[in-house]
């Protein structure tokens, strides 16, 4: 019986005792029906059958409330635009600005495209330098990417410029905007944690990826050329345990900026490296700026006349810098004690100006702590029994570290180095020698250098330590 064709048949139906009773059963499925698929059932089922068509309005009505509450509903986004770049519209002068967010969004997505896409490219580094690597691989403009951060989904999307970018112009390299969408309730996870993590990403790997300098002053200006130094931690022959505790005062040194900040220290770490000529001081302080990447400034005092001059060094050092000074021992030999004997009753008008190393000391404290940003010292000597105790007072330098003679482990990372071999039948024979003579890593590394062929350069070696063991007996 179809019920709904005429006003009639409604009344009628209306009328009807055992229609009554069926929408008065429906009514009660109505409240208790508990899913959907019921609901749905007794719509087509009965509906159909039965109900006039107001009731049928109302049960649909009724039914999408239901499905509403158990559909999940499409959750609430937000978009973030982030363009190129910035200042034209505030800009007194209509200047714009190369937005450095969006500069590391794009460097960043380039890397998710292909993790070996470079970091480099469009920004400037810290030492306000261009970075030679370029980021060639980026997103098509309209494409969309969705990166997942902690669980969160974002989706990235390329909105072209305005000559509409395109494949072959480069991707984001012909796109205005970036556009950067979340589901709203992840808004403070994109702004204060999401974008954030993207810049530590990109300037990580663009401390990685950038060459490193090796500065060396003339007067009181530095030249800087690139610094190709190979020495690494794996390539330094020193006491394993030694090597290791280095490394891990790195480590804690870089992680710890908040702590200085809060004890109210300078960032800064000091190192005193000494030991013999030839034991690998100058190729640690390489292995450590190299670790670092930091770039190295190599301080010959010789070169530095007066506090001013010193002065005007140490301002000029970009931080993310470590500064060596070799040979501590000669920078000042016998004067700065001389300075400090008479600096009571010198009247002499340049005393101010001379340069000494609790004046050195005291500027690098006092120039560095108001920067907040991480530096490393380095000193080294060949002779730390002839250091000012100025240098050698606690808290000065944080770490001595001795490089000694070549010990046994020294010698493998050598032979490791140079012929990429861990055993040799004359390996016994150099340990018995090296443990009876005093040879440096240089003249291990000198002699090693002399064949190409392992079994050649280690009988030179045998050879060389039995000459100097007989020395030794006979002096
Ligand atoms: N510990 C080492 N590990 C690896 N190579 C070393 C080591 N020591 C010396 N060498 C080799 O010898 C060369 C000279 O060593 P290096 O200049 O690092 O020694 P140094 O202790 O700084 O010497 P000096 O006190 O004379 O400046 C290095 O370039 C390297 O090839």
């Amino acid at each position: 019986m179809d019920l709904s064709s005429s006003a009639a048949a409604v009344a009628a139906a209306a009328a009807s005792p055992s229609l009554a009773k069926a929408v008065d059963t429906y009514r009660k499925a109505v409240g208790t029906a508990a899913t959907l698929t019921a609901y749905t059932v007794l719509e087509r089922g009965m509906a159909r059958e039965l109900v006039p068509h107001d009731l049928r309005a109302l049960v649909a009505w009724a039914a999408s409330l239901v499905r509403a509450r158990l559909q999940p509903r499409p959750a609430e986004r937000r978009t973030i635009i982030i363009r190129r770049r910035d200042g034209a519209d505030g800009d007194p002068y209509g200047h714009s600005y190369e937005n450095r967010v969006f500069a590391d969004a794009h460097s960043y997505l380039a890397t998710k495209i292909d993790p070996r896409a470079a970091a480099g490219g469009a920004r400037q580094g810290g030492g306000g330098r261009r970075e030679r690597n370029s980021v060639v691989i980026s997103m098509v403009p309209g494409d969309s990417m969705t990166d997942v951060f902690d669980g969160v989904e974002f989706k990235w999307t390329s909105v072209p410029g305005e000559g509409g970018g395109g494949r072959s112009n480069g991707g984001t390299a012909g796109s205005d905007s970036l556009e950067l969408s979340f589901d709203a309730e992840h808004m403070d996870m994109a702004l204060a944690r999401y974008v954030p993590f993207i810049s530590d990403e990109v300037e990580q790997a663009r401390r990685r990826e950038r060459e490193l300098e090796i500065n060396m002053n003339e007067g009181s200006s530095w030249n800087g050329i690139v610094h190709h130094h190979p020495a690494t931690f794996d390539t330094v022959a020193m006491d394993p345990d030694l090597k290791k505790s280095v490394v891990g005062d790195l480590d804690r040194f870089m992680k710890r900026k908040e702590y200085y900040r809060r004890i109210g220290k300078a960032w800064k770490r000091g190192y005193l490296l000494y030991g013999p000529p030839g034991t690998g001081k100058s190729s640690l302080v390489a292995a450590m700026a190299n670790y670092l990447r930091f770039d190295l400034y190599d301080l010959d005092l010789s070169q530095v006349y007066s506090n001013y001059c010193l002065q005007r060094l140490l301002f000029e050092m970009p931080n993310r810098s470590l500064l060596v000074v070799e040979d501590i021992d000669c920078c000042f030999s016998a004067r700065s004690r001389e300075d400090a004997k008479n600096s009571a009753n010198d009247d002499d008008d340049d005393k101010e100006e001379k340069l000494t190393l609790s004046g050195l000391l005291n500027f690098i404290d006092g120039l560095w702590s108001t920067s907040g940003e991480e530096r490393v010292i380095v000193f080294t000597t060949n002779y730390k029994d002839r250091l000012d105790p100025a240098l050698l007072r606690p808290g000065r330098m944080d770490m001595h570290v001795y490089m000694g003679h070549c010990g046994w482990d020294a010698f493998r990372t050598l032979a490791r180095n140079y012929f990429l071999v861990d055993d040799h039948p004359l390996f016994p024979e150099i340990q018995r020698l090296i443990s009876q003579v005093e040879v440096t890593p240089a003249e291990v590394s000198e002699m090693l250098l002399r064949s190409e062929d392992v079994s050649a350069a280690l009988a030179g070696l045998v050879e060389f330590l039995e000459e100097k063991k007989k020395k030794k007996l006979a002096a």
